[in-house]
């Protein structure tokens, strides 16, 4: 069966799309999608997105790591997916319904309510999340915040100073996170201006991650260190986040289509 998808990306994080909202395609395996998502044998990607149709929302956003895990939420992919689609919507993702919003170039996304508490995140056990004792020299005392998908942000002098393809995988499969955690370094680079590198949860190092942006921007913020909206500045350029203690986090930043193709389904499945 030959299968149609778009390949997209949002500053650099990629993604390949299958539109399954009209044609069903039968379900997608955890080695598929990470078959798929392969750069050497596979087509590439950061993260393989499936749209299928969904009861309660205009269309259901499925995402799945490079590794093949299928996780909760994924920002740059929804801006993605809003360019896609070519109008305001909501959407049903794992991690919550989110609100799409085409504009010039890129899409502007309501990404839902952060989530602070331990078992949120979720965590092995109870500790104050704003500041968590724990440490991975030189990466200390993050803030730990659920964005539909687990993140740990630390804060340093320096976020281009750290070795994050050596920490990264360390603290992303920690005991501490049972449901492992995507691992965001940032750095205060000027007025409500953050500089930011993400070790993604499944993915490793990606030019950007917009849950990753909304935790460290929401971060900053708890932290009194910046103000919304916070402009973040990923390896792929920026990102702007709005955020109020006690509101929803809008995202707002370009995507892109590359190139459309086809594949062979049986070749990967
Ligand atoms: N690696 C993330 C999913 C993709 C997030 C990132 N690509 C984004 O733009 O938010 C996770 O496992 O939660």
């Amino acid at each position: 069966m030959r299968v149609s998808f778009i390949k997209m990306h949002g500053l650099g994080n990629d993604f390949v799309v299958l539109d399954a909202r009209e044609d069903a395609l039968p379900d997608i395996s955890r080695k598929m999608a990470a078959r798929i998502a392969d750069r050497r044998e596979g087509i590439g990607c950061d993260q393989l997105i499936v749209l299928e149709r969904s009861e309660s929302a205009a269309f259901l956003m499925r995402i799945f790591n490079a590794d093949g895990g299928e996780v909760e939420a994924c920002g740059n992919a929804s801006r993605a997916v809003a360019l896609l689609h070519g109008e305001a919507a909501t959407v049903e993702t794992a991690g919550g319904n989110i609100s799409l919003e085409p504009t010039a170039g890129g899409a502007s996304v309501d990404m839902g309510s952060p989530r602070f508490d331990w078992d949120a995140i979720p965590l092995a056990y109870a500790v104050d999340t704003a500041a968590m004792p724990v440490a991975w020299e030189p990466l200390q005392q993050p803030m730990a915040v659920n964005i539909g998908n687990p993140h740990a942000v630390f804060f340093v002098d320096d976020a281009d100073a750290i070795d994050l393809t050596a920490l990264g995988p360390l603290i992303e499969n920690d005991p501490l996170f049972p449901e492992r955690i995507n691992v965001n370094v940032a750095s205060l680079v000027g007025e409500n201006h953050l500089k930011l590198h993400v070790w993604e949860r499944g993915a490793g190092l990606t030019r950007a991650c917009g849950t990753g942006a909304c935790a460290t921007a929401v971060a900053a913020i708890r932290k009194a260190v910046a103000q919304s909206p916070v402009t973040v500045t990923l390896p792929g350029g920026d990102l702007t986040i709005e955020w109020k203690s006690g509101g929803t986090i809008r995202m707002t930043g370009p995507a892109a289509e590359a190139f459309r193709g086809t594949f062979e389904w049986d070749d990967y499945a």
